[in-house]
């Protein structure tokens, strides 16, 4: 795709400090000036950042594919050792890892890597190298911003077909593959979750969209009253009784296979959860969810909803940026922002709205709503 044609009616030009900021010789004075050289500097840098950001990304990938962070685990190690086992040559290795330190990933030691804390934090993620390394399907299609802000069919939409409906029963490798995607990063989200909004004297918590059971399986180890209910495609929870049993809670668990497009909600929860589920569908098909939840709630039932939201009027990186383009390039969905959802809730006539807020808008933000 190409850049739009200016428009012909041309818009108020900016105030006369940004005119001042984007004139060349402005900077070459900053670059003299001893206070002003530090905030030149800084404002370069954070811009160098953004112009060199996916290249970081892809220094991130490959050292995630060489599995090096996991290899300096074991200790400090020299290039040549490191290239040891994959294709690449130790000279190679050595302008990876040096890459990799100039990014956090990595330090230099006296004859070659050591782990460096955001190396080390990385490893501490569960399921961020997996989603680190699926990566490569969205920026293949994000090669071509214009055309994915186009509305253009995009690879990522096709990695992830599951959210048509209950087409995936069709596809359980891919129902599988995903769910293990979500489940192996569903410990940060569930922690944020129950740690902002108590579900401690629920009655029974109904999770739709619920995957393999990995929320309501931290759920019923943090808090031993709720009833737990899944309710998810039927390829999908198919692989939710293993988790149950492994965490000892079969028997306070049902589980309802079936699909909120086409089959009547399960009824009797006093609290309904939905996680990182709104996002990947239409504003038609969220308002037919959310209608169909508040009629299976019973007065003072309670819904909850935790998935990345963008900040609305306050918009920021990980919501404005890298989930809204994430969901556009999925094609079903899209993040929206805590007041977008609270209105949406209150026309499913929902009564009240809580924002619970978030401390890592990258992993989550949490809202509930009472009918
Ligand atoms: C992004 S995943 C989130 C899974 C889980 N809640 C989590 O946070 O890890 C979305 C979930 O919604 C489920 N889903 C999508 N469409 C559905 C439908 N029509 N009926 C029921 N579940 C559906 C998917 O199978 C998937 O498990």
């Amino acid at each position: 795709m190409t850049l739009a044609e200016p428009s012909p009616q041309a818009p108020r030009g900016p105030g006369w400090a940004l005119r001042l900021v984007a004139s060349r010789r402005f900077q070459s004075f900053c670059a003299a000036v001893p206070c002003l050289r530090r905030i030149a500097r800084r404002d370069g840098e954070a811009l160098f950042d953004l112009v060199g950001g996916f290249v970081h990304s892809q220094v991130l990938f490959a050292v995630v594919e060489l599995r090096l962070l996991h290899r300096l685990f074991d200790g400090p190690a020299t290039a040549p050792a490191l290239a040891r086992g994959t294709a690449l040559t130790a000279d190679r290795i050595e302008i990876l890892c040096n890459a990799a330190v100039s990014l956090g990933l990595m330090r230099r030691t006296r004859d070659g890597y050591g782990l460096a804390r955001k190396g080390a934090a990385i490893l501490g993620v569960p399921g961020l190298e997996a989603m680190i390394s699926h990566h490569h399907v969205l920026y293949r299609d994000l090669a071509d911003p214009l055309a994915v802000l186009g509305g253009a069919e995009t690879e990522l939409s096709k990695f992830w077909p599951y959210v048509f409906g209950a087409a995936a029963a069709q596809d359980p490798d891919t129902a599988r593959r995903y769910s293990d995607l979500m489940s192996d990063s569903q410990g940060l989200v569930a922690e944020e979750t129950l740690r902002r909004c108590d579900l401690s004297k629920a009655g029974t918590v109904l999770d739709i969209g619920g995957g393999t059971g990995a929320f309501l399986s931290a759920l019923g180890q943090r808090h031993g009253a709720p009833a737990l209910h899944l309710f998810d495609l039927p390829p999908v929870v198919s692989g939710a009784r293993d988790r149950f049993a492994a965490t000892g809670l079969t028997d306070r668990v049902q589980i309802t296979a079936g699909s909120f497009r086409d089959d009547p909600l399960p009824v009797g929860a006093d609290v309904i959860t939905l996680v990182r589920v709104l996002y990947d569908h239409s504003d038609t098909t969220v308002m037919d969810l959310l209608r169909a939840v508040h009629a299976a709630l019973p007065e003072g039932g309670r819904l909850v909803v935790s998935e990345p939201m963008t900040g609305g009027d306050r918009p920021h990186p990980a919501g404005d940026a890298y989930f809204a383009f994430y969901c556009m390039a999925m094609g079903t969905g899209r993040a929206r922002s805590p007041q977008v959802i609270r209105e949406m809730m209150g026309a499913a006539g929902f009564a009240s709205t809580v924002d619970h807020g978030t401390t890592r808008p990258f992993v989550t933000h949490v809202l509930s709503a009472e009918k």
